[in-house]
């Protein structure tokens, strides 16, 4: 997985372990400190006016240290900068140092109780990647002040209280306008609430070189198109429609069409050579006074439905948006999954399978590898895993969907606005490009749609679905606020330009 492209995200104990090996390799950790604090200098020269009085909350370890460096450099250029340690002395040799070379500079201690909304920055260096238990007593009760205070917070590293980990807060955490984090980004910068909670987050080099932290990653990768531009699917004229595939999408009633044809638009907007809708005679009888490109088949049940898929030429299908929860889907996926067909699996598709997850890795485990694509939202997942220990009690979201991937053999796309992308050999990516208004009707139908499409174009299962939830986003970004479902397909095109644009000049640079 170190081999794979893509910015790697760091837990606490891989940051740890890229500290030790930098640190082994010759560069003193009061260095790394040094840079560290620097960089959040040049965060508060940004954010803090001339004449602006700083605060600098400092706590006992590492994370403290660095704030001890930034009072410094601040002060030694004639900022106002007081120092608060409410939980006392620096404890670790690195932070007595920067602490010790602080004091030397006269700089000003103020008492715990001081009012922090009598400052215009706080530099929040309480707790970084060290916590290891919610906030209580004194540490509680003054970030719960900040909070309260209103005033702008710088965080070091990540708001402390926050689990860099898994994103949650532990009891409370601090709420920052913008953090500022070292060699890599953390899981919890991007899942929620700790997104919202850094603010913008800004990484700053501290010579920790990108092989330690190759080496040390875990496969968390933040969403991005470095993660799958290398396999993403190329418009080449020799690869007429036939050879990009053809996906068959399983219709709901003919009360419940258009979910399917959102799909089945969104597969061929990103470059499916040929889409065609499966459905009972009534619902083809709906559907045809719709589609034109997108082909339509009668097929009334699951009988039907293995038959159509005895043409080989559907190579990826798409079973669940409104398809109708129940015996007759689950068959119709296991048609699927067992001729290895590229399988996209979605809603009621993953809601025929609650409280089955053992079956459906069963029926998963037949297609002999094929690639299988769930893409379920909390409740799908909740309704399919919840009872199956190791997958809902694990910690952070990436691990829910990494066990769940694990379990099933399916690539799991646990969605929300921090999205997850899992695969079953641990490899997790975490999607922030996703805009609020994406949460509309229909537009989880357009995800399966893309998903599909780009299964049907040769794609692996991971960069496919990692692909497809950026594009989503990109999309929904593109189109802004007032965007519903219909509007989603339409923005393809101009993200592909730019998808494709980026790959011609990566390629180019190669
Ligand atoms: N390569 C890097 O990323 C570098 C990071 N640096 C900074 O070091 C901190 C991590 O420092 P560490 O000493 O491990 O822990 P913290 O300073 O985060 O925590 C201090 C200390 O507090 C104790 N503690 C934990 N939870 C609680 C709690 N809820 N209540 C009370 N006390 C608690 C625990 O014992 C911790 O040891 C990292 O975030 C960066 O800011 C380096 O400066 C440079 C390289
Ligand atoms: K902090």
């Amino acid at each position: 997985m170190a081999s794979q492209s893509g910015e790697h995200l760091l837990r606490a104990a891989q940051m740890a372990e890229a500290d030790r090996i930098t640190i082994a390799s010759g560069v003193p950790g009061h260095e790394l400190m040094a840079r560290a604090g620097s960089g959040v200098a040049a965060a508060a020269r940004r954010m803090a006016a001339p004449g602006a009085r700083i605060l600098v909350i400092c706590g006992t370890g590492n994370n403290g240290g660095d704030g001890y460096v930034a009072a410094r450099l601040l002060q030694a250029e004639g900022r106002d900068v007081a120092v608060m340690a409410p939980l006392g002395p620096a404890t670790t040799a690195d932070a007595g140092r920067a602490a010790a070379d602080w004091a030397h500079g006269r700089g000003a201690a103020v008492a715990i109780d001081a009012d922090v909304a009598g400052y215009d920055l706080v530099i929040d260096a309480l707790f970084g990647a060290g916590l290891n238990r919610p906030l209580d007593g004194a540490a509680l009760d003054l970030a719960r002040r900040l909070n309260a205070s209103g005033r702008p917070v710088l965080a070091v590293d990540v708001p402390s209280g926050l689990n860099a980990d898994s994103g949650q807060a532990m009891a409370a955490s601090v709420r920052a306008a913008a953090t500022v984090t070292f060699a890599a980004r953390k899981p919890g910068q991007l899942l929620l609430p700790g997104r919202l909670l850094c603010g913008d987050v800004t990484c700053v080099d501290i010579g920790i070189a990108p092989e330690t932290i190759a080496r040390v990653a875990g496969g968390i990768f933040r969403n991005s198109p470095d993660l799958w531009q290398a396999s993403f699917p190329a418009p080449s004229l020799e690869a007429h429609k036939y050879r990009r595939g053809h996906v068959l999408c399983g219709s709901g009633g003919p009360l419940s069409t258009g979910a399917i044809r959102l799909a089945a638009r969104s597969a061929l907007r990103v470059g499916a050579g040929l889409a065609t809708v499966a459905a009972g005679l009534d619902a083809c009888r709906a559907h045809a006074a719709h589609l034109t490109a997108i082909m339509i088949r009668e097929a009334e049940g699951a009988g039907d439905f293995a038959r159509l898929l005895d043409d080989a030429r559907f190579n990826a299908v798409i079973l669940g948006p409104a398809g109708g929860v129940g015996p007759e889907l689950a068959a119709r996926v296991e048609a699927a999954a067992r001729r290895g067909r590229a399988l996209v699996m979605d809603a009621d598709a993953i809601s025929s399978f609650a409280g089955a997850p053992e079956r459906l890795a069963a029926v998963i485990a037949a297609g002999e590898g094929a690639p299988v694509v769930m893409t379920p939202h909390d409740g799908e997942f909740a309704r399919l895993f919840g009872d199956v220990a190791g997958v809902m009690d694990v910690g952070a979201k990436y691990e829910r969907a990494v066990a769940a991937a694990r379990m099933t053999g399916a690539i799991v796309v646990l969605k929300g606005a921090d999205t997850v992308i899992a695969a079953p050999d641990g490899r997790a990516a975490i999607n922030d490009n996703a805009p609020p208004w994406l949460g509309t009707a229909g537009s989880g139908d357009v995800l399966s749609g893309l998903v599909g499409g780009l299964l049907a174009q040769g794609m692996p299962g991971f960069e496919a679905a990692a692909a497809a939830v950026w594009i989503h986003g990109a999309a929904a970004q593109a189109f802004g606020p007032g965007l519903i479902s219909e509007d989603l397909p339409e923005q393809v095109p101009a993200v592909l330009r730019r998808l494709l644009r980026q790959g011609a000049q990566a390629g180019a640079a190669r």
